[in-house]
């Protein structure tokens, strides 16, 4: 959350009321044509009213009045390879840092560059993705919201993120396999159809769909921009 410092006020006090008072001087003038009536009232004035520009700010501060609080949530897109999980998750996060939301984001391609001997079988997969639900859980209790992209193809490892979380936001991304092998962004199905690459999810590896999920998205039936208003528009709701 972003707090106005005592100093950031004192500024913006200061920098207006050099505005403010040279207007205020300049119309005395006009109107007196007298540069010490001038230079009286505006001395009163600055002086009297950074005081209380001040105080007035200080006061608001303290009253909640027109002030949204956001909760942090862990908001994770699970989806077949090629479904849009990343697309989305990268559109979502520059969204919401533009909008000073505190966010972290998590990638399937990026954690798995860092621990490269993750494998997919579902012990691995699980594994994996239990370490990084746990870890998004520490950084949601901290206040981060977490913007998560993984496969994560179990019912049973997203079920325990669920647990882990305070607020965990799950978002299908049910873009269908025809779509995904189509799109084929990094030429894996390609590979898997061929037996080049096994325990290919989707292929020749399971997909448990969520059965609850809070959110559902088909990103054959959706443009990136709608999707991403759409899950704006629902998280601000939890
Ligand atoms: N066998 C197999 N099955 C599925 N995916 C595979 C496989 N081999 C490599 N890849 C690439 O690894 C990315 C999936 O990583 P994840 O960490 O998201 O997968 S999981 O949650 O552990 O199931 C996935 O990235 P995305 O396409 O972004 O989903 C693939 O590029
Ligand atoms: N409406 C859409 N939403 C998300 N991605 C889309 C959409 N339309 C086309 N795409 C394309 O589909 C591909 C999805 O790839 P990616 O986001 O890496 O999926 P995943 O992370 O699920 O593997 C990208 O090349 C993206 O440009």
């Amino acid at each position: 959350m972003i707090r106005e410092s005592r100093t950031r006020s004192v500024v913006k006090a200061l920098s207006w009321r050099i505005v403010a008072t040279l207007t205020t001087a300049a119309l005395v003038y006009i109107f007196t044509k007298r540069w010490d009536f001038a230079a009286y009232v505006g001395g009163f004035e600055a002086t009297l009213k950074l005081m209380f520009f001040y105080a007035h700010e200080r006061i608001w501060n303290k009253l909640n009045y027109g002030r949204k609080e956001y909760t942090p949530k862990v908001i994770w897109f699970t989806g077949l390879s090629g479904s849009g999980k990343s697309t989305l998750a990268e559109a979502l996060y520059k969204k919401m840092k533009s909008q000073n939301f505190k966010v972290e984001q998590l990638d399937g391609d990026i954690i798995r560059n860092i621990f490269p001997k993750t494998g997919f079988s579902k012990e691995e997969r699980n594994r994996h993705v239990r370490r990084v639900g746990f870890l998004a859980s520490k950084l949601e209790e901290n206040g981060v919201t977490v913007i998560a992209s993984f496969i994560s193809p179990y019912r049973e490892s997203r079920d325990f993120i669920r647990s882990q979380c305070q607020n965990f936001v799950e978002v299908y991304v049910s873009t269908p396999l025809e779509v995904c092998e189509e799109r084929d962004v990094k030429g894996l199905y390609k590979k898997a159809r061929k037996g080049e690459i096994t325990q290919f999810t989707g292929i020749d590896d399971p997909y448990e769909a969520p059965e609850n999920p809070e959110i559902e998205i088909d990103t054959s039936q959706h443009t990136i921009d709608d999707s991403v208003e759409m899950i704006m528009k629902r998280i601000r709701k939890i």
